[in-house]
């Protein structure tokens, strides 16, 4: 018996549209956005993959794209689970910060450390800035747990355990799942699926609003590579996903 997992990034935010560095911080979907996660909605309507669970992170742009696949989709109605394990890598000083400037301040070698390196996080983000999540209500029960910076590694080793003791009960009970999160908690799931490298993991962006579908086996590993339901798309948005910073 196999399982299915479907992941989707969130359509594209406001941050996005800006090309500033988001990470925790809690933005909204841009009209475009909006229709990202119809699209992705319609795609799995398309392909028969209705998802039976819902598992997303604790981000409003991550919820409203999950809301607004599965109306499309006809399935507003299947049960939620919500989790920061599965938040956006928590992008420290540089949340609020412009990419483009990021790069030209700091240099392209450093830009990408930053950005797509396995374990090296940024520097990390004062309590009082006015980008910081200290005192959040959402994330009370994290107490002085909660990161001021993470890089990919980190961000692995706290979605780690809810994927194996949530997301896995699930599909073990032949459900499928529908998993919205974002770039790099994606990044890291799809590090953990297809066994790719701490550097090789360098080169994966995660396109928004375009489902990624992964067949699993009886041990939860893929049976194949996870394939996109509008691969064209997914090719270009990738391609500008890895571009951004650049003039
Ligand atoms: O948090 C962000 O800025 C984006 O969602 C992901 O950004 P990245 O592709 O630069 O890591």
């Amino acid at each position: 018996m196999t399982h299915t997992l479907i992941l989707l990034r969130h359509g594209q935010s406001e941050w996005n549209e800006k090309n500033l560095f988001t990470g925790w911080y809690d933005v909204t979907l841009t009209e475009k956005g909006r229709n990202e996660a119809t699209r992705g909605g319609a795609l799995l309507r398309e392909a028969g993959l209705l998802p039976d669970v819902l598992h997303t992170s604790l981000l409003k742009r991550a919820i409203i794209t999950a809301n607004l696949a599965l109306e499309e989709a006809d399935r507003s109605w299947i049960p939620v689970n919500r989790s920061w394990r599965l938040n956006e890598r928590h992008y420290g000083a540089l949340q609020g910060k412009d990419k483009t400037q990021i790069r030209d301040e700091f240099g392209e070698e450093q830009f990408m450390v930053w950005r797509r390196s396995y374990d090296t996080p940024p520097p990390a983000l004062a309590d009082d800035s006015e980008f910081s999540q200290i005192g959040d209500p959402r994330y009370a029960d994290l107490g002085d747990d909660a990161p001021r910076t993470e890089c990919l590694k980190d961000v692995l080793e706290r979605m780690l355990p809810y994927w194996e003791e949530n997301i896995k009960a699930d599909l073990a009970a032949g459900k499928t799942v529908l998993v919205t999160a974002h770039g790099n908690s994606l990044r890291a799931l799809v590090k953990h699926l297809d066994g790719i490298s701490d550097d090789d993991i360098a080169g994966l962006n995660i396109p928004t609003g375009i489902p990624l579908v992964y067949e699993l086996d009886e041990d939860f590993r893929p049976t194949g590579p996870g394939k996109y339901l509008d691969p064209d798309a997914a090719a270009e948005a990738i391609t500008a996903v890895a571009n951004q910073g650049k003039h």
